[in-house]
């Protein structure tokens, strides 16, 4: 197990060009299930969710090749069994239940179970895929799911869930007839997985609003894509530019779909600036804590919560976070704590006082994005810190401590004792 070592206290200055988004990767990759024929996709990032991604397609049965950031799928063959090792160590494996169903008739998939941040339950994507005429068991863990041809149903989300909305885009796509998905997530990543589908030959309407019209269609063909760039990666990049007082220049960064993140960030005192085909992101160093809760996009991202929190928490005066998306969401408070911040916690909402200094200690990582906050975090203090059990950064930035050096961080990669 690898972690990372910090010498905190240096500006950053360059440029770092963001990788594709895991977050629209995942979903796409598994959209390949859906396809006739070759899909050829570009910009995938490498990442310990996309080797779990590959594995997963290629127990499904399908024919993979990868280089570097491309990867190239055939699902010729494929099988309705999705295992419980897998879909355990990445949630997103989840999404293979409605492209599975609606191809096959049938699918096996784990029920992924909770993780660090919440229970994750995943009862709102099971009533929406009863509605187009799936039955589903619970067996030894597994969700057993079969039909015959999906229909097109009217679905109502309770919740606007990401992986809800995903899954039954891709369900419906080969469904007979119309579905109409309400409330639906209005994410970019939601968005891409729309495009993908819509260049294989899918027929869609109303991506990116609460509303999403999907006219079933026999097949669809392969083709090929190129995913969008990140902007939880850019977002983080835009903090270790604030948190170090330096300066980065930010190459392929998703700029629009960062609205809500630039707006905090421009509100705490950061200069962002689009510069021909750059975002230029820099801080003198004086900052002042704001009020934020996250919310479903086009509101704050629950995924760029932590990062911000590193920020807050060596700024000026106090502001309040409250996470409305997960209920667990908070595992980095007491980490960054021990690093010298002032965060008190009471339920959903952290009160967080900026302090002088952060002072370097050992740490350890909890999920995804907590791991970046104290990767920041690290940037920043004074010292050393160790950030311990990064397999869960490696889930999800690419090569996170290789492009903070080229910048100027004191950061090294070494064995865990
Ligand atoms: C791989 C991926 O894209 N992950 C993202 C996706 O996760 P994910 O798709 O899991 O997130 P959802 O939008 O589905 O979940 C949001 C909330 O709804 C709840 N819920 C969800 C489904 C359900 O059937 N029942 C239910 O109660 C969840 O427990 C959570 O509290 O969107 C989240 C919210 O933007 C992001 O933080 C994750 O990074
Ligand atoms: C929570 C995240 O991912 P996942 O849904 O894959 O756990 C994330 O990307 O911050």
């Amino acid at each position: 197990m690898d972690q990372l070592v910090i010498e905190g206290g240096y500006p950053l200055f360059g440029e770092v060009t963001i990788s594709g988004a895991k977050n629209a990767a995942l979903p796409i990759c598994i959209a390949s299930i859906l396809c006739d024929g070759e899909v050829q996709l570009t910009k995938i990032p490498r990442l310990r969710d996309i080797a779990t991604t590959i594995k997963l397609l290629s127990l499904l049965g399908c024919s993979l090749r990868q280089e570097e950031n491309r990867v190239w799928v055939r699902a010729d063959n494929l099988v309705p069994d999705a295992p419980y090792d897998l879909v355990r160590t990445m949630r997103a494996s989840v999404l293979c239940l409605g492209p599975l169903l609606s191809r096959l008739g049938q699918a096996r998939v784990a029920l992924p179970g909770g993780c660090a941040i919440g229970a994750r339950p995943v009862d709102l994507h099971l009533k929406a895929l009863e509605k187009m005429g799936a039955r589903f068991e619970l067996e030894g863990g597994d969700i057993t799911g079969y039909c015959n041809r999906l229909h097109g149903a009217r679905i109502h989300f309770d919740f606007p869930t990401v992986g809800g909305t995903e899954n039954l885009l891709m369900a419906a796509t080969l469904a007979s007839g119309e579905t109409v998905l309400e409330n639906a997530a209005k994410e970019p990543e939601v968005v891409d997985l729309a495009h993908f589908l819509i260049d294989c030959g899918a027929r869609i309407e109303g991506h990116g609003t609460s509303v999403i019209r999907i006219q079933g269609v026999d097949r669809l063909e392969g083709c090929s894509y190129e995913v969008m760039s990140d902007r939880i990666e850019a977002g983080t990049y835009m903090v270790a530019a604030g948190i170090t007082g330096g300066e980065l220049s930010l190459a392929a960064c998703p700029f629009a779909e960062l609205e809500p993140v630039v707006a905090k960030l421009r509100e705490m005192g950061m200069h962002i600036q689009e510069v021909g085909d750059r975002v230029v992101v820099k801080s003198n160093g004086v900052l002042e804590c704001v009020d934020v809760e996250t919310m479903p996009h086009p509101g704050f991202p629950t995924d760029m919560q932590a990062q911000l929190m590193a920020l807050m928490c060596l700024a000026q005066g106090s502001g309040v976070i409250t996470e409305n998306i997960f209920e667990n969401r908070f595992m980095h408070v007491l980490e960054l704590v021990r690093l010298g911040a002032d965060i008190k916690l009471s339920g959903k909402t952290a009160h967080i006082r900026g302090v002088k200094r952060l002072n370097g200690a050992p740490v350890m990582a909890s999920d995804l994005r907590a791991s970046a906050s104290l990767v920041l975090a690290g940037l920043a203090a004074k010292g050393t810190t160790t950030v311990r059990r990064i397999y869960h950064l490696d889930r999800g930035y690419e090569t996170m401590d290789v492009k903070l050096a080229r910048v100027g961080a004191h950061i090294r990669r070494e064995q865990q004792p």
